[in-house]
């Protein structure tokens, strides 16, 4: 194979693709920091065997590393739950002294900021916060998400709903043209949970207990999680609002009242920034 071509930022290029060649797992993080050449975020590192592929895990941590240009200095951010949130929360790490705290959507991720020294406030204690950074199951073209495959949604929906600005980072896969692929999550009270399952049904749905090792899973706030598939969401604004409104249901995991501001999106050309 021909040796790589140098990019603009010191990185190299796939010969056919032009995209950004990355290094194997791992070498994203300490000594390989992202540039920036022609508008386009890169990894400036090459794998040694010439190999083009980026692997998800790199596009997460691309995305989580660019979302550090939102967190405003002084401010408390709000920070959301998941695989490529932790990606952000390590990022973070290199900017603690510059934050005064966060407001966490979830157990998870409060043990990781204060494992990395950065206080927790409670929503409470916050009236408003400038950005809230958080992954998704799904995006559409108008910033609509499923999200809540971390358990996490209800956690998620309230401190989005307390921010000015959603930043979504998330890689390539979870750009959609319509929702529904991936299962809606559906935090509902337990003693509700087969009324609402009729109540999917009848729209075209199936529900299903999201169960680990045999036994239901428990959010969170204590209460169960429903797992959605079969629905194409063409209408989130409506979708959501219709489903919330079911007794029993304590979020729907369609993010369109609380859509995405801003999507950083991981692509192994580099990240590409979704306005909506
Ligand atoms: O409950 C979890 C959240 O909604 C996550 O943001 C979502 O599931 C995406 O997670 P990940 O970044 O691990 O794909």
């Amino acid at each position: 194979m021909p040796a790589p071509a140098a990019s603009p930022a010191g990185g190299r290029w796939c010969p056919a693709s032009g995209r950004a060649r990355l290094r194997g797992p791992g070498r994203t993080g300490r000594g390989a920091r992202a540039g920036r050449a022609g508008g386009a975020w890169i990894i400036p590192s090459v794998n040694q065997a010439g190999d083009c592929r980026v692997t998800q895990d790199e596009l997460k941590a691309l995305v989580g590393q660019a979302a550090l240009r939102y967190v405003e200095p002084g401010g408390i951010v709000g920070v959301g739950t998941g695989s490529t949130v932790n990606k952000f929360i390590e990022a973070l790490a290199a900017m603690k002294d510059q934050v005064r705290g966060a407001v966490s959507s979830s157990v998870a991720s409060t043990e990781r900021l204060k494992a990395i020294g950065i206080p927790v406030f409670d929503a409470n204690e916050v009236e408003e916060l400038a950005v809230y950074i958080d992954g998704a199951d799904e995006i559409d073209g108008g910033g609509h998400m499923i999200k809540g495959g971390g358990a996490a949604l209800t956690r998620e929906k309230i401190v989005a709903a307390q921010s000015r600005r959603f930043v979504c980072i998330a890689d390539e896969s979870k750009l959609v043209p319509v929702l529904g692929n991936f299962p809606v999550p559906v935090e509902v009270i337990p003693m509700a949970a087969a009324r609402i399952t009729r109540q999917f049904a009848a729209m075209g749905g199936q529900a299903r207990l999201r169960l680990k090792d045999g036994v239901p899973i428990v959010t969170d706030n204590g209460q169960h999680l429903l797992d959605v598939s079969g629905l194409k969401i063409a209408q989130p604004l409506a979708f959501e609002s219709e489903v919330n409104q079911w007794p029993g249901v304590v979020t729907v995991g369609v993010f369109a009242h609380q859509k995405a501001s801003v999507c950083l999106l991981g692509t192994p050309s580099g990240v590409r920034t979704l306005d909506f």
